[in-house]
């Protein structure tokens, strides 16, 4: 493993060969960022958060929506790219939403390059980390970046005691407009739709992705996002993820989050791999979640 130190220089090459490289840049003060070049496609991540910023698989457009007025400082999750709620999705208790893991600052594990892509791991590992999730935990995230995407969380239960959690791999995707995309594999699954606190099981047409909208799908299979607009698709497969969060604020919702720039709404959709419900893990045993990536054009 290895620690990573906030640099003072603006660039710090990582690893470096024919394929590739890795290098470590500044965002702000104390928040550095690491950017990946590879023959294949350019990647953005930070140890902050364990957060992947940006893909862009050569010949496509960027994949994932950073806000503008993201807020790079400790303490903060950041909006945009795909930010990992662990150990609880939404509000629990009174420790905020989406747990602590993108608001923590991981190591730097393993990377690798080679003629394939870019493989980084990260790892956050952590006891009481908050006084409503007492547990003592690692948690290993291996990214592979390449013409496709894959994100994997491997959970480690080091407690005495079985503990639980709720999860999302909060994808924020970057469209042409929300009101093109058409998510049409969404018709068959039942909702919990939260804003009109209503479920619902009759089809019902996911083509156009207009805010405000925060609904829990129950679907464990692979989604693609149709963008009429930019004529693409986001094909996404997942694994041991029981529900689909499909979320995007709105004008009036985004006008009050002060990290999302004046009409961002209209510049991305979430569609989250998510266990909305409590998944168990025996102490002393693991889980794996994952999420693989992968653009069309149409
Ligand atoms: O503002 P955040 O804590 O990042 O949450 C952003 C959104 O995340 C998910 O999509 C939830 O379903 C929404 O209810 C929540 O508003």
């Amino acid at each position: 493993m290895l620690p990573i130190e906030v640099n003072t220089t603006e660039f710090n090459t990582l690893i470096k060969n024919k394929y590739g490289e890795v290098v470590e840049s500044k965002l702000s003060d104390n928040f550095s960022e690491l950017l990946l070049t590879h023959d294949l496609f350019s990647a953005r991540l930070t140890l902050h958060g364990g957060h992947v910023l940006s893909w862009q698989p050569k010949g496509h457009d960027e994949v994932f929506w950073v806000s503008k007025k993201a807020q790079y400082q400790d303490g903060t999750a950041i909006r945009g790219g795909v930010p990992i709620c662990w150990p609880w999705f939404g509000p629990y208790k009174n420790a905020g939403n989406h747990g602590f893991a993108r608001t923590s600052v991981w190591q730097l594990g393993d990377i690798d390059i080679n003629s394939a892509g870019i493989k980084v791991e990260l790892i956050l590992e952590g006891e009481s980390k908050s006084s409503s999730w007492p547990y003592k935990f690692t948690m290993k995230q291996v990214l592979m970046f390449s013409t496709t995407f894959s994100q994997q969380l491997i959970i480690e239960n080091l407690s005495h005691k079985d503990f639980q959690f709720s999860s999302a791999l909060h994808s924020y995707f970057s469209v042409s407009n929300p009101a093109n995309i058409a998510i049409p594999d969404l018709n068959s699954a039942c909702f919990d739709d939260k804003i009109k606190q209503i479920q619902g099981c009759a089809p019902a047409d996911v083509f156009n992705c207009t805010g405000p909208i925060d609904k829990i799908y129950y679907h464990n299979s692979t989604m693609t996002m149709f963008d009429k607009g930019w004529k693409r698709a986001i094909e996404i497969k997942k694994s041991n993820s029981a529900q689909w969060v499909l979320w995007n604020p709105g004008i009036d919702i985004a006008a009050g989050m002060a990290d999302i720039h004046q009409q961002g709404e209209d510049e991305f959709v979430c569609l989250e791999a998510a266990n909305t419900n409590w998944i168990t893990v025996p102490n002393r045993e693991k889980v794996a979640l994952s999420q693989e990536i992968q653009v069309y054009k149409l």
